[in-house]
């Protein structure tokens, strides 16, 4: 078959949404669809029973409902139904007053600025929103990502002198998360040292009940927008998590969530090729043999679009990295995920892709509209929109010539509408995914041997700090003294000495460097 024949016969194609999904370049037989057909009815027998509420997450006892955050009528019952429609009108209520000057800071004027404290589910879909949509943002928005303090001063200088116009979202499901706790804190502390009452600033986004709930009721925080237990992180762009930062923003929410209703629409289709998502899925699966063989190198040729390999990165490798199968065989599962954006990777890692080493499948994101209003000429007769799709197309053909396999996934132009279409896309291809290797998408059991492990250290640190006393001890001293691993206690101390707690004076190997207070 020509290249013409098969990109014709392997494309999903969505006119009325302006999405499309080519797979010409996949090199997938109609053989592999037939072998799959067991699996693929059974995804999307797991993804019906998903949003009938079964209990799609067994090893957390949950329903998984992010479907229902842009469809209530699926919700399973009132209750849920009601979760989801009363903080979207909340959500509205609260940004129209915001952005209306009826909510203002007690200093007077109306809030310019927004900071978002979150990390992980909590951070990267607002990050990746604002990113893609907020170039008309009518509030300004930082992050706080995480819990470096050089980070967190860099962000503070930022909003400094307008610190009593700035909004601060503090987003935890849990509401018990070290990052966004510190984040939290230190926001507070420089806001007091300004003289600013954080309180007055501050709304929470959280579990009801949680430590973050709790902090923000005791402390007459501004609001509390709820974050329901059947929502996960990696799943909560659309709900109070990511609508709260974008209908500040002035995002158009309802556009956003009918993008996605649309796609979840579609994408119940039992019949593959109209499908896209379980299209999508079926694709990785045969890149990389159903164990994740394959790299997914994500390439969006637009600007706006380039957090989408970061927000991916969490949605499909927490979701599909596990070590057990539902069965509990040990299975190690998952697909890696990177990129950043096109045409600008052609002069850093497309060189590997082309020539490298064969470890990736690359998903093109194309995005036909150049811009809004006219262009100029860059050589007669040529845009620079003309280039950035030129680029594209020969890349992928120069990929494919070398034998690297790629979709294609286009879209007319990055709006509310669009991006809520590419969300739900990938959501559902994970979901769909995670059936056809047999995994649960929904939980991340290897998040917490990290954080144990933090937790022992910053145990460790304290035991240190307390055993540093005198002259010129090594860190065999300090750990005899305190019965931990000399390693351990030989970083502890190095950290000591970095932030100016502790000397350290160099040994031959670290076994002889002695620290002092
Ligand atoms: O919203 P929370 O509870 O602060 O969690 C943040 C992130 O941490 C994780 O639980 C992993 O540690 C993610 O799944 C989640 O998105």
């Amino acid at each position: 078959m020509s290249n013409w024949q098969t990109y014709n016969k392997s494309l999903t194609r969505y006119s009325d949404l302006g999405l499309s999904i080519d797979l010409s370049l996949m090199d997938i037989k109609n053989s592999f669809y037939t072998e799959m057909q067991p699996k693929v009815d059974r995804a999307l027998k797991d993804m019906a029973d998903l949003e009938a509420g079964a209990i799609a997450n067994p090893d957390e006892g949950r329903m998984v409902g992010h479907y229902w955050l842009r469809n209530a009528d699926l919700a399973p019952n009132d209750t849920i139904k009601a979760q989801v429609n009363e903080p979207i009108a909340a959500v509205k209520e609260f940004s129209d007053k915001v952005l209306s000057g009826k909510i203002t800071p007690p200093t007077g004027g109306r809030f310019e600025n927004l900071l978002l404290i979150g990390i992980g589910g909590s951070a990267l879909g607002p990050q990746f929103v604002y990113h893609a949509l907020g170039a008309d943002s009518k509030l300004t928005t930082y992050f706080f990502d995480n819990t470096d303090p050089a980070g967190i001063d860099t962000t503070l200088k930022q909003i400094a002198s307008s610190l009593n116009k700035t909004l601060v979202l503090v987003v935890s499901k849990s509401g018990g998360t070290a990052e966004t706790r510190n984040g939290m804190l230190e926001a507070q502390e420089f806001f007091e040292a300004n003289k600013v009452d954080f309180s007055k600033h501050a709304v929470a986004i959280t579990g009801e009940g949680s430590k973050l709930f709790k902090y923000a009721t005791s402390n007459n925080w501004l609001t509390i927008f709820p974050m329901e237990d059947w929502v996960g992180g990696r799943t909560s762009i659309m709900s109070t998590v990511g609508l709260v930062p974008a209908a500040l923003q002035g995002i158009d929410i309802d556009g956003f969530l009918a993008g996605a209703q649309q796609m979840d629409a579609r994408t119940r289709s039992t019949n593959v090729p109209d499908n896209a998502a379980m299209q999508l899925a079926l694709a990785w699966y045969h890149a990389g043999n159903g164990k994740g063989e394959k790299d997914m190198v994500i390439l969006p040729y637009k600007d706006s679009l380039s957090l989408f390999s970061k927000y991916l990165q969490q949605l499909v490798m927490e979701s599909l990295g596990k070590e057990h199968d539902l069965d509990g065989n040990v299975v190690n599962q998952g697909i890696a995920v990177y990129g950043n954006k096109g045409s600008t990777d052609q002069h850093a890692y497309v060189q590997q892709l082309r020539d490298g080493v064969k470890n990736f499948f690359a998903t093109f994101v194309e995005v036909r509209k150049g811009r809004n209003g006219e262009s100029i000429e860059v050589d007669p007769g040529t845009t620079s929109a003309d280039y950035l799709q030129g680029f594209l197309r020969g890349t992928r053909s120069a990929l494919y010539e070398s034998d690297r396999n790629s979709i294609t996934i286009s879209i007319n132009e990055v709006t509310p509408f669009t991006l809520g279409l590419l969300i739900a896309l990938y959501e559902r291809a994970v979901s769909f995914y995670a059936s056809l290797v047999n995994i649960n998408a929904y939980h991340q059991p290897g998040v917490e041997a990290g954080k144990a492990a933090a937790t022992s250290f910053l145990e460790i640190l304290n035991q240190v700090r307390g055993a540093l006393t005198g002259w010129e001890k090594t860190a065999d001293d300090i750990a005899e003294a305190t019965d931990n691993s000399p390693e351990d206690v030989y970083h502890a101390l190095i950290h000591l000495a970095a932030n100016n707690e502790a000397t350290q004076s160099e040994g031959a190997t670290p076994a002889e460097d002695t620290f002092e207070i």
